[in-house]
């Protein structure tokens, strides 16, 4: 196995507010790794740095064995952020077109892509549609199916699934997994813990620094639990 995502002692501050400090974080390929923790922690600010979005004030961020930011990695990562980056005024197919245009996708295969995309997110009839008219869970959905559209080695989700339907979020979370099987890398941050509990790794993250990280199964080891609920708990009282 080799490492995908490597985040070295990174800093972070914006101005006298310390947002992370000292982080280290691998994500080996083919894992689907998870990062937990309560509201205003860091996890978009690290997400953020990983995708080369925002620059660490120290330390160092490598994926795929590139210094980030690179402008090579851009093909290679697939993000989804938390606030929807969509044209309103475009239909959702127009959107999807536009994304894929961007990677020099050629023709048959931009088609092919856009079609996987909007149907993974169940949008299909939806495609002919201005954004304007979409819900805000069709908005989440087409955003991940813009992370998805080049067919990325690294997925970078920011709480995809909030704002959408029970039976959807399975059915994402098993394509997360086919993806997964087929070699990507998919780094994700959710608050849902039956989530956290679908990934093979999490790090759950407290006033900018990782408490603990393990396997769901590791962690419940570690601090005798049956829900990862309770690691919100255990672990966030203190530093490790
Ligand atoms: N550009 C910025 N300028 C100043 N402070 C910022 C900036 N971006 C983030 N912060 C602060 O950094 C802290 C961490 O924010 P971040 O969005 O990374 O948290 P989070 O764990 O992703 O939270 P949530 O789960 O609510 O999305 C917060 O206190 C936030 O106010």
């Amino acid at each position: 196995m080799s490492s995908t995502i490597v985040v070295n002692a990174v800093y972070k501050d914006f101005g006298k507010k310390v947002v992370l400090n000292n982080v280290d974080l691998t994500v080996e390929s083919g894992q689907i790794y998870g990062l937990i923790g309560p509201s205003g922690s860091g996890k978009t600010t690290l997400v953020k740095i990983i995708v080369g979005m925002d620059l660490p004030s120290e330390g160092s961020v490598h994926v795929l064995g590139m210094d980030v930011p690179n402008i090579h990695l851009l093909q290679q990562i697939g993000y989804m952020a938390q606030a929807d980056a969509l044209y309103s005024d475009l239909t959702g197919e127009e959107n999807l077109a536009f994304f894929a245009s961007l990677f020099k996708l050629k023709k048959d295969i931009r088609k092919k892509r856009i079609e996987y995309a909007a149907n993974l997110v169940n949008l299909t009839s939806n495609l002919k549609k201005k954004v304007n008219d979409y819900s805000g869970g069709m908005k989440r959905r087409l955003s991940l199916a813009v992370a998805l559209i080049q067919d990325p080695q690294v997925l970078i989700l920011d709480e995809p699934t909030v704002g959408i339907d029970p039976e959807l979020r399975q059915s994402i979370w098993a394509e997360l997994h086919s993806l997964k099987e087929k070699g990507k890398t998919i780094l994700i941050t959710t608050h849902v813990m039956d989530e956290a509990d679908k990934c093979d790794r999490l790090a759950m993250v407290r006033d900018g620094k990782i408490i603990t990280s393990g396997s769901p199964m590791e962690l419940r080891e570690k601090y005798g639990i049956t829900s990862l609920e309770e690691i919100f708990l255990k672990a966030g009282g203190k530093s490790e």
